[in-house]
């Protein structure tokens, strides 16, 4: 089993020490702007395969996003409990929007 926190744990110990053959330390040697294009050609991907309709290709390029998005994370020096505090912030917010005004198209 591989939760996200254990994939970005294992991209950590891949910068740590690079193991010859791996895909992980191959971006890193590339750099951000190979990650940065990873990131973005997997987003479009994700989008792609829900406009196809399709759940295994969604799912297949969601794992793919994510992976990324992992490494991002580590090249950027951002640890995973930096985003579990963001995200931990953000809880309950919908309570305090209830009474926005309705978001109207324009
Ligand atoms: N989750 C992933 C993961 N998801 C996607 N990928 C790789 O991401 C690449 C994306 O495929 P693409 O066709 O878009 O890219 P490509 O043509 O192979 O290469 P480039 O476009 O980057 O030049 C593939 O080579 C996949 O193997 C991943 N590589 C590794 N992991 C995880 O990272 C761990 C460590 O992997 P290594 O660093 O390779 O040991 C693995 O055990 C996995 O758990």
């Amino acid at each position: 089993m591989q939760d996200l926190e254990e994939l970005y744990q294992l991209v950590v110990e891949r910068k740590k020490n690079p193991r010859p053959g791996s895909y992980t330390d191959y971006l890193f040697s590339k750099g951000l702007d190979k990650i940065l294009k990873k990131v973005g050609e997997e987003s479009t991907e994700v989008v792609v395969a829900a406009k196809n309709n399709s759940k295994d290709e969604l799912k297949y390029e969601t794992a793919d996003l994510l992976y990324h998005l992992m490494v991002l994370l580590v090249e950027q020096n951002l640890s995973y409990d930096d985003i579990k505090e963001e995200l931990a912030k953000r809880e309950g917010l919908m309570s305090t929007t209830k009474d926005r005004r309705e978001i109207e198209d324009l």
